[in-house]
């Protein structure tokens, strides 16, 4: 579950993230679209615990991302939009750090299963920095689901995918979405109708759209909506 009061982001004098509100339950994907520079990495950035809010609170699965960051942290899988990684590190190296740092036990058996579920496994032997984009946004991905977390925050997942990687990858997310409360950042239209029940649209760090995509789009295609929304 994440629920967001009145969530605030200001670099300076600029309002990235401006007051927002919304809240989000477990079994649905959540599309978060906006235009460039509307606040949608910043914002995600805050539930994920990277950066601190100026002002207002989220709370993941009833945790606040700032009193109670580890805990919120705990339950709470990101991958970051330009997913940085540790180049140097082959790819069950990394994924065994990123455990460590989640404290978990069998990682072994776990990295195993994450590195299965992306599709990782032909490419499981090299280092992050040998891996082409859409293999390292799997790894990115494998990283994020690794603590079995409840809920995922996923910034553009698909960017750099080929079409063939992009039918999995989404097949990937729409599973995960039945479980797990699931946010995710897109610039394709097309994406949030196969993928998102619930649409949330940010401009100029304003939410100017929250609801169900159906609703959303009962008279007028998403693309028309999200047009005359950010103009
Ligand atoms: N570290 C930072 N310092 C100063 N300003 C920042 C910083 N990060 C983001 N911003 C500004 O905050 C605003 C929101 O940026 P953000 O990256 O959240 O947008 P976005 O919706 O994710 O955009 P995009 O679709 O281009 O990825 C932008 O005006 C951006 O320039």
């Amino acid at each position: 579950m994440i629920e967001v009061q009145e969530l605030t982001k200001r670099y300076g004098k600029q309002l990235a993230v401006d007051h927002i509100s919304f809240g989000a339950s477990g079994g649905s994907v959540v599309g978060l679209l906006g235009p460039n520079g509307a606040g949608k990495s910043t914002t995600m950035r805050m539930l994920a615990g990277y950066i601190p809010p100026s002002s207002g609170t989220a709370k993941i699965n009833g945790y606040d991302v700032v009193r109670q960051s580890m805990l919120a942290r705990k339950s709470t899988g990101y991958l970051p939009e330009n997913n940085p990684l540790y180049p140097h590190m082959y790819v069950r190296e990394y994924l065994g750090f990123m455990g460590a740092l989640h404290g978990m036990n069998r990682k072994k058996q776990r990295i195993e299963e994450v590195i299965g579920l992306t599709g990782l496994g032909p490419e499981s032997h090299k280092k992050l920095g040998q891996l082409s984009k859409g293999y390292r946004q799997r790894a990115g991905l494998a990283q994020a689901l690794l603590h079995d977390p409840p809920v995922l925050i996923l910034d553009e997942p698909t960017s750099g995918l080929d079409p063939n990687q992009l039918s999995g990858m989404r097949q990937l997310i729409r599973d995960l979405g039945r479980e797990k409360t699931v946010i995710l950042s897109t610039h394709i239209m097309q994406e949030v109708e196969l993928l998102c029940k619930d649409v949330l649209i940010i401009n100029k760090g304003k939410i100017v759209a929250d609801d169900e995509l159906k609703a959303l789009t009962a008279v007028r295609s998403l693309e028309e909506v999200f047009r005359e929304l950010t103009r």
